[in-house]
């Protein structure tokens, strides 16, 4: 009989294609092969062989093995169909993904040698017309480190810039930057344990045989990032391989280089900022085995590992694990999966642990360990509400708040304020007429930007420019209304001239190079105010900074999400846990309208575990997740009659004995870029027979002709609802 294979493609197709095998080729599970496909050679991948084809059928032959390993060895590939048929998204697509974009793209699987350069001169000795080879000397130095050359092609310029500012040694070729930073420390310089650190270390999983999870909660500042590296220091095998998650790599510079204190070379980085080259060189050296500690954010945990011997997924709760399209994944959730495969441990830490893992720790199928103390001399801040519902307000400021900024900086020291919302304003408003700028192709206000005189949408990329009076009867009582991180950095640069006002957003930090900076000038300890959105809430250690400041507290306090109330508590002690991480005790100021609400009152008088009982407890009682699995099938169509219909028609086979549906219903933003949302939400507490009832309503939709303007997504364990 001849030999067959069925293979994957990149395409979102929820089906496989079989092939002969040539004669003599031998293709295993996971091997990458090219084929003919149409009048196109694509890429594969090998799912099985030797399948039966079905009747009737002449099939091609494939083309030949890229090469003769499996670029997915047995449990990446394991991991990746499970994450298929858990999330509903097809085989190929979950597949390819796990391969950086040169492999993808079927290119050879061997090192990309690349250079990299760096500026020596700023270009005054180039000739007065040489704008474009200035422009890249400009732009260079602007860079965090060396430039790739296809980083430098990729910003708009070209090889022959490169070697010609090569040749008049104005650039020259350094050594790849990613993996450098941070050296080696003499063992004598790293701290020792504290004895809350050391009880908390000596609870963590002894042997390294066998899956073992492990919910580490230590709150802000109590160093558990110390935690990790005795922990890898002490049951980390020198041939074995660990991986380690993170939200975000670029805001958080230091992280990486504190591993680097202890291991070195042994730690490589896996982020969204690498470039192709680097990407591949990576990932094939976790490939081959190197016993190297992988720093990375999502989907590092997909990477091809084949000696990992411990996982640790740090800041577990954050909602950045989670995909937002396409393969809607939560890295986290994975890493648990793949320490279940692997047979190895796994730490997740958090000081404000997300309700799901703290649910898994209550019903003990993870240990609970409890880091209760700050490090060094640190005491955690205090915290208190700020009624601001009957006070004048300064960009958002109240009184009390710039007294105590003022108090802070004289002191000598430095201060944070948190505000939810980047830009000036959120909404542009005329006071004749009352009309709010609206965006035409969303159901969204647009947002005032002052610094470039745009009014921009947030939720798609429409923008216009900014007007001095009202667009719909010209006057000029035309005014932003809300508070944006621009004009509470003006306030504050107006009311303190004399320090540096530094702004940490989406919008502040686009070019690289600019966190470096404003990481620099916060580190440096000098007096300060610092004005930013969560991005300021993510991790950063700070020392100096003794004062935080939240605007407004309210946003999250009434929305319908059922995870709303869990993801304040999180941001507010999360961005609170930046104060006083240095021998100096910090101050937490909330600002809010609703100094009585029971969820505020508790922030400042109870730690985070005894108000996650109280949110679970209203978990428990309407039966949200992690009490039932959820499910959310999104409708997006060019009218909402559309969308609506095509989830009414899958109503029926969602609904059945254990499975609740709530909708079909419009998304809270109901238009968004012009397209029509909706979407049928789906319960159960059994999650076997909610994943057979999504898997049968995906296959029926795949083989439904949808008009061309309608599309459907689901989202299993969604992070938002609405
Ligand atoms: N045993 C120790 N001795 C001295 N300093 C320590 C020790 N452990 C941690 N630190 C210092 O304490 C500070 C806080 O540690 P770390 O950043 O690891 O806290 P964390 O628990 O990750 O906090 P967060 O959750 O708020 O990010 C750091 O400056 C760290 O260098
Ligand atoms: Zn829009």
């Amino acid at each position: 009989m001849p030999r067959t294979a069925r293979i994957a493609l990149n395409r979102p197709l929820r089906r496989l294609f079989d092939y002969l095998v040539p004669e003599g080729m031998q293709v295993t599970r996971g091997q990458r092969v090219q084929i003919p496909f149409g009048r196109q050679q694509l890429t594969g991948l090998v799912v099985e062989t030797d399948v039966e084809p079905p009747a009737g059928i002449t099939l091609k032959t494939i083309s030949h093995a890229l090469e003769d390993w499996q670029a997915l060895p047995p449990e990446t590939f394991e991991l990746l169909s499970w994450a298929s048929t858990y999330y509903q998204h097809p085989l190929g697509e979950c597949l390819f993904t796990a391969l950086p974009p040169a492999l993808r793209r079927g290119r050879p699987a061997r090192e990309k040698e690349e250079d990299s350069w760096t500026a020596k001169s700023s270009g005054s000795e180039l000739p007065a017309n040489a704008h474009r080879q200035k422009a890249l000397l400009q732009w260079m130095s602007q860079q965090p480190g060396p430039a790739s050359t296809s980083a430098i092609i990729k910003a708009g310029f070209t090889r022959a810039q490169v070697t010609g500012l090569a040749g008049k040694e104005l650039i020259e070729k350094a050594q790849q930057d990613h993996n450098q930073a941070g050296a080696l420390l003499s063992p004598d310089l790293r701290p020792t344990l504290t004895p809350a650190q050391q009880n908390a270390a000596s609870q963590l999983p002894a042997g390294r045989k066998g899956f073992d999870a492990t919910l580490l909660y230590g709150i802000t500042g109590s160093g558990k990032t110390e935690i990790y590296l005795h922990y890898l220091k002490e049951r980390l095998t020198d041939t074995g391989q660990a991986l380690v998650l993170v939200p975000e790599i670029n805001l958080t510079p230091q992280t990486v280089a504190r591993f680097r204190h202890y291991f070195g070379d042994r730690i490589v980085v896996w982020h969204s900022a690498l470039n192709d080259g680097e990407r591949l060189n990576t990932w094939l050296k976790v490939r081959r085995g190197q016993p190297v500690i992988l720093i990375g954010t999502r989907s590092a945990v997909l990477l091809p590992f084949t000696g990992l011997e411990t996982i640790i997924v740090d800041e577990e709760h954050d909602s950045s694990y989670k995909q937002g399209e396409g393969f809607r994944y939560s890295g986290r959730d994975l890493a648990v999966y793949r320490a279940h495969l692997n047979k190895c441990p796994i730490i997740l830490g958090s000081a404000t642990p997300s309700l799901e893992s703290y649910h898994n720790a209550r019903q003990d199928k993870y240990r609970l360990v409890k880091l209760e103390e700050r490090a060094k001399k640190a005491v955690p801040p205090t915290l208190s509400l700020l009624d601001i519902r009957s006070r004048p307000l300064e960009g958002g400021l109240s009184r009390p708040a710039l007294n105590a900024i003022r108090d802070t900086l004289d002191r000598g020291e430095q201060a944070l304020v948190f505000v939810n919302r980047r830009g000036y304003a959120p909404v542009m408003m005329c006071f004749d007429c009352g009309h709010m700028v609206e965006c035409p192709r969303c159901d969204t206000r647009l947002t005032y930007h002052r610094r470039d005189r745009a009014m921009r949408c947030h939720h798609c990329d429409y923008q216009a420019a900014a007007t001095s009076h009202c667009p719909k009867c010209q006057s000029e009582a035309f005014k932003p209304v809300g508070q944006g991180t621009e004009r509470t950095e003006d306030t504050l640069a107006e009311a303190f001239p004399a320090v540096p006002v530094v702004r940490v957003d989406r919008d502040s930090t686009q070019r690289k190079g600019s966190i470096q900076a404003i990481l620099d000038k916060v580190n440096s300890g000098a007096p300060c105010v610092l004005v930013g959105t969560q991005m300021l809430a993510k991790g950063h250690d700070f020392p100096n900074v003794t004062l935080v400041v939240v605007v407004n507290a309210d946003g999250g306090l009434f929305s319908v999400d059922f995870r709303a109330p869990e993801q304040l508590i999180q941001t507010l002690l999360q961005v609170s846990g930046r104060a006083g991480r240095g021998s100096k005790a910090g101050k937490v100021l909330i600002q809010t309208c609703h100094s009585d609400h029971p969820l505020l009152k508790s922030l400042c008088t109870e730690n985070y575990l005894s108000i996650a009982d109280q949110l679970m407890a209203e978990r428990e009682q309407g039966q949200f997740p992690p009490f039932r699995h959820m499910a959310i099938f999104r409708a997006e169509a060019d009218t909402m009659q559309n969308s609506l219909e095509l989830l009414d028609a899958i109503k029926p086979s969602a609904s059945g004995p254990g499975i609740e549906t709530w909708g079909p219903l419009p998304a809270l933003i109901a238009r968004r870029a012009d397209r029509h949302r909706a979407q049928l939400v789906l319960l159960s507490n059994q999650r076997g027979r909610l994943n057979a009832v999504l898997a049968g309503i995906c296959q029926h939709l795949d083989q439904q002709k949808l008009p061309p303007k309608v599309k459907w997504m689901v989202d299993v364990d969604p992070l938002e609802i609405g």
